[in-house]
């Protein structure tokens, strides 16, 4: 029996309309997500990944943004839903975490605080029953002293200490799906794996879905299940991760990963894409990626690529995957 997805997006489309121009950040993005699972969503700056995740709990600002197709969470219409009912999921049903943790709290309360209201606020228990959660998720998080923390200030804890508050923030009212926007990326090296390690220990106890932005490919290896590739507002290549990365089907991907293996053989990046990804203003016609791409060839400037399948969870959109039309059909 097919059981229904935990987060359905079908022709997730967002533009940003300024006076000078109007930039087409996200261009018909489709995914599903089922319980439990990783996606990670990798691309250069740019390229529509905070957009795409931001848009997923409309946490982007209203005015000259338009946002059409449909996104389902957990059975709710998200682009349908009132402010209050947008309220009453958020935090309990999804949460997100971001690169910079101060955007998540407030700095005039403390930490404990600010956990102790989301939780009475979503679940009607009291302080004292909050307090106590507060503390597990300090465990949980494995913050040392937790009492203490839980009584400072924001800026008072380090790094690596405000990102598991946050962290231990999204988690108070135990969200079905986690979004995470390069929430390691700030972060210097040793911590940056605590943090993952962190994460994906948490996703796996708890059962948690989530979707994880980065551009570092080593990063989306080490957290996903399932791999998006974005270019220019599109995924260009979907899969599991061990397929993707040993069976690239897009240039654009092959690109990545072949950067990252010179980089880390050499400790230095010899190959990298040439060029720089389009203008989101003014997207060329046919393929977004033809003006860097090694195959190009005429077809791709004039014709947008459809995504094609090569299996069932595998997918990508290159000409260089569709039957050419002098193929006779078999
Ligand atoms: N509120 C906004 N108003 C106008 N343009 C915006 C707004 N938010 C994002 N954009 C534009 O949308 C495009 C996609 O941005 P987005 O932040 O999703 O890229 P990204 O892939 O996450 O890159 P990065 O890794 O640098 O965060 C960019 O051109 C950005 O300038």
């Amino acid at each position: 029996m097919m059981t229904k997805p935990l987060v359905d997006v079908r022709h997730l489309n967002v533009r940003f309309v300024t006076p000078e121009a109007t930039i087409h950040a996200v261009n018909g993005v489709d995914f599903s997500l089922a319980e439990g699972e990783v996606l990670a969503v990798l691309g250069e700056s740019g390229c529509g990944k905070s957009v795409t995740l931001r848009s997923l709990i409309r946490l982007l600002p209203p005015r000259r943004t338009q946002v059409e197709g449909s996104i389902r969470i957990a059975g709710h219409d998200v682009l349908a839903l009132s402010p209050r009912e947008l309220a009453g999921m958020r935090g309990r049903t999804v949460s997100m975490i971001f690169q910079e943790p101060m955007v998540a709290f407030d700095p005039v309360f403390t930490v404990g605080q600010q956990i102790v209201e989301t939780i009475v606020r979503h679940e009607q228990t009291s302080r004292q029953t909050a307090h106590a959660r507060a503390r597990d998720l300090f465990d949980l998080v494995q913050i040392p002293s937790p009492q203490r923390r839980l009584r400072a200030y924001p800026h008072e804890l380090s790094g690596g200490m405000r990102q598991r508050a946050m962290i231990a923030l999204a988690l108070a009212c135990r969200p079905r799906l986690l979004l995470a926007d390069e929430p390691t990326t700030a972060l210097d090296a040793t911590v940056q794996i605590q943090i993952l390690l962190l994460l994906r220990q948490l996703q796996q106890e708890l059962g948690m879905a989530m979707i994880f932005v980065t551009h570092d490919i080593g990063v989306a290896v080490e957290v996903a299940d399932r791999l998006a590739v974005m270019y220019a507002g599109r995924f260009v290549e979907t899969g599991l991760v061990r397929e993707v990365f040993r069976t690239p089907l897009h240039p654009y991907t092959a690109g990545l990963l072949a950067s990252t293996v010179s980089r880390s053989k050499r400790g230095e990046l010899l190959e990298t894409i040439p060029g720089s990804p389009p203008d989101l203003a003014m997207l060329p016609s046919g393929c977004s990626f033809a003006p860097r791409c090694r195959h190009v060839s005429d077809p791709c400037l004039a014709q947008s690529p459809a995504d094609v399948a090569i299996g069932p969870t595998h997918s990508a959109r290159c000409l260089l995957l569709e039957p050419s039309p002098s193929t006779p059909p078999t």
